[in-house]
This record gives structure tokens, C-alpha cells and sequence, in this order.
């Protein structure tokens, strides 16, 4: 199937084939949310039962598009996620030369080879999805192309200077919009030059933008990362055939990369999401009676922090048949409800659960006594700022939440349901991982929750409401 036909649902126009057209096409904001809201109330809930297999993981898949697409050859990827979010990464690269085509349950892959990627001739359409548009411009700063990134409300609010500054040194030229936004317009450089960069944030967006610039850069291009983020890029990388180095030099990891590389293209079998198995986990353990399988649940050590969070507050998740897959560790996992009871979450776990945290205050809300989260202030630039949006919307529902600074302060009900909201809709802002995580919610309520708005939860997990509502049928 060609990816223009595939059933996007927000019916966002996506940039399409390639032309001859020399100058950059106009900045303007994308026009991708669909006119209509689609508001719904998840009602309390009977146990959740049986086995589920969630949906591709999404990082995973915008690095095997990007990756496939650079590498001269097919690449051959099942389990990819036909999110709208990866959708946008394939839609872009193809623009820039690459086939990307679905047969039959697999995507094959044509790569335009490192330096290759083509001009593309309309605006590149990113959606909802900053792991797209930061990653897509670190691939663009080292090739000496012009193009125009535009994205919806919740993405055109969000910071691109934390990539701007790094790929600028790199020699790329940038025209963003006021406070660093998009729409912005790019031009990679003619001759990049190779840097050495301290991550400022703990962020694998940046991290991955500056290593992905390497590769089409003489020389060695070096980052370091002084907070250990999910290092998807680095294992791809190497899957891949780039010489990628990753060493640890006094409590920090320094990851180098050597350019002009030739990437040889592979085939990739992508787990499942941990980011969405989460809210299956939190919502077996808060709702009673359940026992729930979650198969196939990617556990990079690096993406694991929810499950340990969970089990430090009581969850039962169990780990069964631990294996390898695309040389990820990934299990099945048994999660039965649990009395929770609150804790304080040590920040240094963050990075390794950073989408997490909207779930995880639905369970602190459903917990025995206090949670106190701290250190959370990059939820501040999500898909909406998460910690303002979770307050909101869980005080709606009946729940006892204090906002700081950097995180929430949550004192649970001890595992009574929360009153829900009668008369009210939750804002999600644009922002899956809000309506998913109040969605979850509801099922451990009197009167249900009110999400305003589910489409976004397509960006990231297009099959999440069937999966829900098959599973405590
Ligand atoms: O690299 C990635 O695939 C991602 C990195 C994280 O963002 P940051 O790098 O901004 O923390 C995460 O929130 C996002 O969902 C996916
Ligand atoms: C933050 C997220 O994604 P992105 O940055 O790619 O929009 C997310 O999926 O929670």
C-alpha cells in the first residue's frame, strides 16, 4: 500500500511526490486538525481481562523510516506504528526521494543513501509529532537543501532552538518563527562541520538531531550526554552499519559518530510500545479484579522507569518469557490490580519514563497516601504542558492535586473511585497522552471522565479505544 492512501485520521494533508521546483515553498501554519472536535466519556469499568498486544514503538519506527530511508537498499520493517505521527516522518521522507511502501503487513524501505535526500517541493508536514521534526532536522542540516516545516497548534508552540543552536553550528541557517517555532524554513549546510555537544537537556529529540547531522559530516561528530536518555538512535545506528562509539567518561556518555557513513539497509522487527502499554498497566492495577497480559512490551532499560515506579508503589507486573527482539529486550507482561500505596519519585528516574507521567499521576490519584513527583519541568514542552494539563483535569475528575514548579504533588483516594466528571470535559490540548491517561481514569470512577477530544490519541496509538473497550468487555 502507498503510504498516501493509508487511513490518517485527522484527514491532514501531507506533503506528496517530488518536482522540480527550486524555490522553497511559502511558510505557513499547517492546517492539519480536523474541524470537529470528538469528544467521548470513558464510563467506570469492569475488570480488564485477557491478552493485548499494543501497538509498534514509536520511536523505533520514526528512526526505521528515517534510517531505512538514508540507507542505499530495502529495508523491511514489521511492527512498524501507523500512527499519525510516523506517518508524517514516512510522508517527509518521502519528499526527499525515499520509497516508503506498505505490502502486505510489511513496509519496504528504498533509501537515497547518506547525501541523497532530494529537495523537497511543499511544506514538510509534521503533524503533532516533535520526535519528527527535531530528528528530521538534524537529518537535513548536513545536506545542502532547503525546506519549510510546519505543524498543528500543539507542535508550533513548542521549542526547536534547543535543535536550532546545535545544527547552527553544524552550519545549517534557519528562519524559525518568533521564540524559535515552527513554521520554520532550514537550509542544511554546503560543507558541515563536525561538533562536540553537551546536551543543556536531557533529551533524546537533540541528542538523535545532532548524531543523525553526523552523519553526513567529515569527521567525527560528538555528543555527550551528562543524563542518560533512550538510546534508540545509537543501537539503530549501529544495526545499520554506522561506526557509532559510545563510551563512559566520568559518569557521563559520550557518544561519537564518523561521517560520510554508508549505511547498509536491514530488517527490522519493531516491539511493542512500553509507552503504551502503560496506560493498560495503570489501568489493570487500579481497576479490580483485573488480569491483564500485555504481550510483546519493549523493556529498554532506558524506557523502563514506569514499571519500577509501579512496583515500588505495590503493582503486580510480572515479566514473562524475556527475549530479544531487533535487539531490544522485550517480555510479555501479567499485570494484576494492586492496592497502590504513594511514594516520592526519585527525579532521576524521569528521562526514563518522561511520556509516562500523565499515567502515572492517574495512578498516584488512585494510591493510599502522598506521591511527590519533582524534576519534571520538560513535561512543560510536551504535545501540551502536562503538568498544567494533568492538574486540570484530574482536579475536574475529584482528585487531590497540588502543581509545583517541576512536578505534582498527588494524594491518592487509597484506592476509593475518584467522583469523575458529571457535567464537565477534560481539556486534552491537542495531547494523546492526556486524553489516554484520563481516559484510563475513568474506568476507576463513579461517574466516568470526559475527555473534549480523542483524536490525537491517533498520533501515537491509533488502536488504543478498540483495545480498551475489548478488554474489559
Ligand atoms: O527521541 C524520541 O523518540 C523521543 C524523545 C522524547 O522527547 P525529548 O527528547 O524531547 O525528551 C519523548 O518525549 C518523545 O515521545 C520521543
Ligand atoms: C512527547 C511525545 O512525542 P513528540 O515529542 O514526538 O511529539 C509523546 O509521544 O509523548
Amino acid at each position: 500500500m502507498d503510504i498516501r492512501r493509508t487511513g490518517i485520521k485527522s484527514g491532514r494533508a501531507l506533503p506528496q511526490g517530488m518536482g522540480a521546483v527550486k524555490e522553497p515553498p511559502p511558510m505557513q501554519a499547517s492546517t492539519s486538525q480536523q474541524d470537529q472536535a470528538s469528544p467521548r466519556r470513558f464510563l467506570p469499568s469492569g475488570p480488564l481481562r485477557g491478552r493485548i498486544r499494543v501497538a509498534g514503538d514509536k520511536s523505533i519506527s520514526h528512526r526505521s523510516v528515517m534510517l531505512g530511508a538514508l540507507a542505499v537498499g530495502e529495508t523491511r520493517v514489521t511492527g512498524l506504528l501507523e500512527g499519525e505521527d510516523v506517518m508524517a516522518t514516512a510522508a517527509a521522507m518521502r519528499a526527499m526521494g525515499a520509497q516508503v511502501d506498505k505490502v502486505g503487513d510489511e513496509w519496504r524501505i528504498h533509501g537515497v543513501g547518506v547525501g541523497g535526500l532530494l529537495q523537497p517541493q511543499t511544506a514538510l508536514d509534521m503533524g503533532n509529532s516533535g520526535t519528527s521534526t527535531r530528528l528530521l532536522m538534524g537529518l537535513l542540516a548536513s545536506h545542502a537543501i532547503t525546506a519549510t516545516f510546519t505543524g498543528d497548534a500543539s507542535l508550533s508552540k513548542r521549542p526547536m532552538g534547543r535543535v536550532i543552536e546545535p545544527l547552527s553550528r553544524i552550519g545549517a541557517q534557519f528562519t524559525p518563527s518568533p521564540g524559535g517555532r515552527l513554521p520554520l524554513m532550514m537550509t542544511g549546510a554546503n560543507v558541515p562541520v563536525p561538533i562536540e555537544y553537551r546536551l543543556p537537556v536531557a533529551s533524546a529529540q537533540v541528542k538523535s538531531a545532532v548524531l543523525l547531522a553526523g552523519l553526513n559530516t567529515a569527521g567525527i561528530t560528538t555528543v555527550i550526554e551528562p543524563v542518560p536518555t533512550r538510546d534508540h538512535s545509537e543501537r539503530m545506528l549501529r544495526g545499520f552499519g554506522a561506526e557509532l562509539e559510545v563510551e563512559e567518561v566520568g559518569g557521563e556518555r559520550v557518544i561519537t559518530v564518523r561521517g560520510e557513513a554508508d549505511l547498509r539497509p536491514q530488517t527490522i522487527e519493531v516491539p511493542g510500545d512500553p509507552s503504551s502499554a502503560a496506560f493498560f498497566m495503570v489501568a489493570a492495577t487500579i481497576v479490580e479484579g483485573s488480569d491483564l497480559v500485555i504481550e510483546n512490551v519493549g523493556l529498554n532499560p532506558t524506557r523502563a522507569g514506569l514499571v519500577e515506579v509501579l512496583r515500588q508503589m505495590g503493582a503486580q507486573i510480572e515479566e514473562l518469557h524475556r527475549r530479544d527482539v531487533g535487539g531490544e529486550p522485550v517480555a510479555d507482561l501479567r499485570v494484576r490490580h494492586a492496592p497502590l500505596t504513594g511514594i516520592e519519585v526519585d527525579p532521576a528516574v524521569a528521562p526514563s519514563m518522561i511520556d509516562e507521567f500523565p499515567v502515572l499521576f492517574v495512578a498516584a490519584a488512585l494510591a493510599q497516601g502522598r506521591t511527590v513527583t519533582r524534576g519534571l519541568e520538560e513535561l512543560r514542552v510536551k504535545e501540551s504542558d502536562r503538568i498544567a494539563a494533568m492538574a486540570a483535569a484530574l482536579t475536574a475528575a475529584g482528585a487531590r492535586v497540588e502543581e509545583t514548579e517541576d512536578g505534582l504533588i498527588v494524594d491518592g483516594t487509597g484506592g476509593e473511585p475518584l467522583r469523575g466528571t458529571s457535567n464537565a470535559r477534560v481539556k486534552t490540548h491537542l495531547d494523546h497522552r492526556i486524553a489516554m491517561a484520563m481516559a484510563v481514569a475513568g474506568l476507576a470512577s463513579k461517574d466516568g471522565v470526559e475527555v473534549d477530544d480523542t483524536r490525537p490519541i491517533a498520533t501515537s496509538f491509533p488502536a488504543f479505544e478498540p483495545l480498551l473497550d475489548g478488554a474489559r468487555a
